[in-house]
């Protein structure tokens, strides 16, 4: 895919694949094109963006020639974004709900709908923010009810733009375990910051600079401190640990 704006490519003819059954992580410098590679696949771009290329899900069309009405591609992908919007005013459990909109036809919310979305609170770890505003909640909260939502929506691939920020370090792993369940029959797609975290959660690794796929594959192969080194100009000392991957950074010598 390429995405510009003003006729700056910010995603510049990018290509990658994210199978079902693993948890890609997209990872690369600040301004790199990351979550506007995400909004591209969710179809979310402001209306100035220049698209080319093609987004397949299931061999649908996401974006590009014979894309699917928006409609329909809300219902097969959720995206849960940094800045979310969040009406402050709205309880949890009826942002949650505006994750089914997409499926409702004439006859409104089922109780189907219901059960499904008190099931996505209590996975998102936020049953007992239900009833709360919110305005009220703090940074990690809220993102457990963004989460929460976009479970509701049951998409076919799920997108998520820094999930692990805000949260401390139990709700961090309480996520990725849920994204590892979620993964099991759908494609999820997150972008991180934490090279360590990338490394140890997810299964396939896709490394981006300034708007471009510089190397995608296994965690081991793509995170090289040569790749680190050239990517974000700082050193990296990668040791595998038990239960994961440790780096240390320092900053190159003059
Ligand atoms: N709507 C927009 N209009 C113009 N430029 C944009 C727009 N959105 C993003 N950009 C620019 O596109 C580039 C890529 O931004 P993007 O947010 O995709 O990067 P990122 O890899 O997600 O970065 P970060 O790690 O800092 O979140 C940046 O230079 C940014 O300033």
């Amino acid at each position: 895919m390429t995405v510009a704006v003003r006729g700056r490519a910010l995603v510049d003819a990018a290509s990658w694949h994210a199978p079902t059954g693993a948890i890609t992580a997209l990872v690369g410098p600040n301004g790199a094109g990351k979550s506007t590679m995400l909004r591209a696949i969710a179809g979310v771009l402001p209306e100035r963006a220049r698209r080319g290329g093609a987004v397949l899900l299931d061999g649908a069309a996401l974006a590009g020639p014979g894309a699917l009405p928006p409609r329909e591609r809300a219902r097969r992908v959720a995206l849960v974004e940094q800045t979310a919007d969040a009406v402050p005013q709205l309880t949890a459990r009826e942002a949650v709900r505006l994750g089914r909109t997409p499926h409702h036809r004439m006859l409104g919310f089922s109780l189907g709908d219901e059960r499904l979305v008190e099931a996505a609170l209590a996975d998102a770890g936020a049953a007992g923010l239900a009833d709360r505003p919110l305005g009220e909640l703090s940074g990690g909260e809220l993102q457990r009810v963004h989460v929460a939502r976009a479970l509701a929506q049951q998409p076919r691939l799920l997108l998520l733009d820094e999930p692990t920020n805000h949260l401390d370090v139990a709700w961090q792993l309480e996520l990725l375990q849920l994204v590892r369940r979620l993964a099991a029959d759908r494609p999820v797609v997150m972008t991180v910051h934490d090279l360590a975290l990338a490394a140890t959660h997810a299964d396939r690794v896709v490394l981006v600079d300034r708007g471009r796929v510089v190397a995608e594959g296994v965690p081991d192969a793509v995170l090289t401190p040569e790749r680190i080194r050239a990517v974000y100009g700082v050193e990296a000392e990668i040791d595998a640990a038990p239960g994961g991957v440790a780096i240390r950074y320092r900053r190159m010598e003059p």
